[in-house]
């Protein structure tokens, strides 16, 4: 109730041990803190917040226009309501290194789990889209390092993403993978790889927990847990999936009224009011005041 059982501290150190666990953790993107509640009933491992979500959420598109303030901000909202870790999309760190050691600390203060640092130049896009571009090596691992040093819980998870391989090649990624490890990075994200031979790679190439980005309509075949795992996977995000989902949803749904001068016919189809308020723990709090739930739905 009001907030999330487990303090920050707590959810860093679990989400440590458990990358390390060679167990595959799922985390699919919340485009809210009540979608991040529903992540946790549903049994998963974290939840992801996403740039790409952030920013559509915003109306905006995905091409690093929101601030540190509003990604933090949002990342606060979420962290607060869940017992689950979040992992935090930080785009490029907004800025330099030194805006990127900056991004480190809002988002410890906010409470979150780790963060994921991508070389990407400014204005960055979707890892999924042509005709992005990268940092030179030296410039991206100057970004980690910073991220790195700029940590004051040794626990908050720092993953090093590349997009090199579009760019560059996969003998690129790798090269920058190895850097990344070496600079400090708890965790890799390899962006835009096409299938689970691509991940092997990696696999064979660092010996840190890797993150597959299993996001739709992009440029990787979207593999499933099991194959994630055999691959040498730790973690899978599922960046924008119940965006998408529930954007389609809400479409069908205005479609319907406008077109049947009704909602009834969708009924089935919502999530329950009951429902809603269970999520909500409504009831829990008439601990603190009895009048607050006299009622039954
Ligand atoms: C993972 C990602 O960075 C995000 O912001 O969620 C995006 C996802 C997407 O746009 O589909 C990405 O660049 O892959
Ligand atoms: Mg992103």
């Amino acid at each position: 109730m009001l907030h999330a059982a487990a303090p920050a501290a707590e959810k860093r150190t679990g989400f440590r041990e458990a990358l390390n666990s060679g167990r595959l953790l799922r985390l699919p993107g919340a485009f809210n803190p009540l979608s991040a509640k529903l992540i946790e009933r549903r049994g998963f491992d974290g939840v992801y917040l996403s740039g790409a979500v952030l920013s559509a959420d915003l109306g905006l598109p995905d091409i690093g226009l929101t601030t540190v303030t509003e990604v933090a901000g949002r990342a606060q909202q979420i962290s607060r309501v869940t017992a689950l870790p979040t992992l935090v999309d930080a785009d490029t760190g907004f800025g330099e290194p030194m805006n990127a050691a900056r991004t480190v600390q809002l988002l410890e203060d906010a409470g979150v789990a780790g963060m994921h640092l991508e070389d990407q130049v400014n204005p960055k896009r979707c890892g999924h889209l042509d005709g992005k571009d990268v940092v030179d090596r030296e410039t991206a691992v100057k970004r980690i390092k910073a991220a790195v040093g700029a940590r004051r819980d040794p626990s908050f998870v720092i993953a090093a993403r590349t997009d090199a391989k579009a760019v560059h090649g996969m003998d690129e990624a790798i090269i920058r993978a190895k850097e990344f490890a070496d600079a400090g990075a708890d965790l890799l994200f390899p962006e835009a790889m096409a299938d689970a031979a691509d991940f092997e790679k990696l696999r064979k190439a660092v010996d840190i927990p890797i993150l597959a980005n299993m996001t739709e309509f992009g440029k990787s075949e979207l593999l499933d847990a099991e194959t994630l795992e055999s691959a040498g996977v730790n973690v899978v995000i599922y960046p924008v999936t119940l965006l998408r989902l529930a954007m389609h949803a809400a479409e069908t749904g205005l479609r319907t009224i406008a077109e049947e001068g009704s909602q009834v016919s969708l009924l089935e189809q919502m999530q329950h009011r009951r429902d809603l308020y269970d999520l909500l723990d409504y009831s829990e709090y008439n601990a603190f005041d009895e009048n607050v739930f006299t009622f039954r739905v």
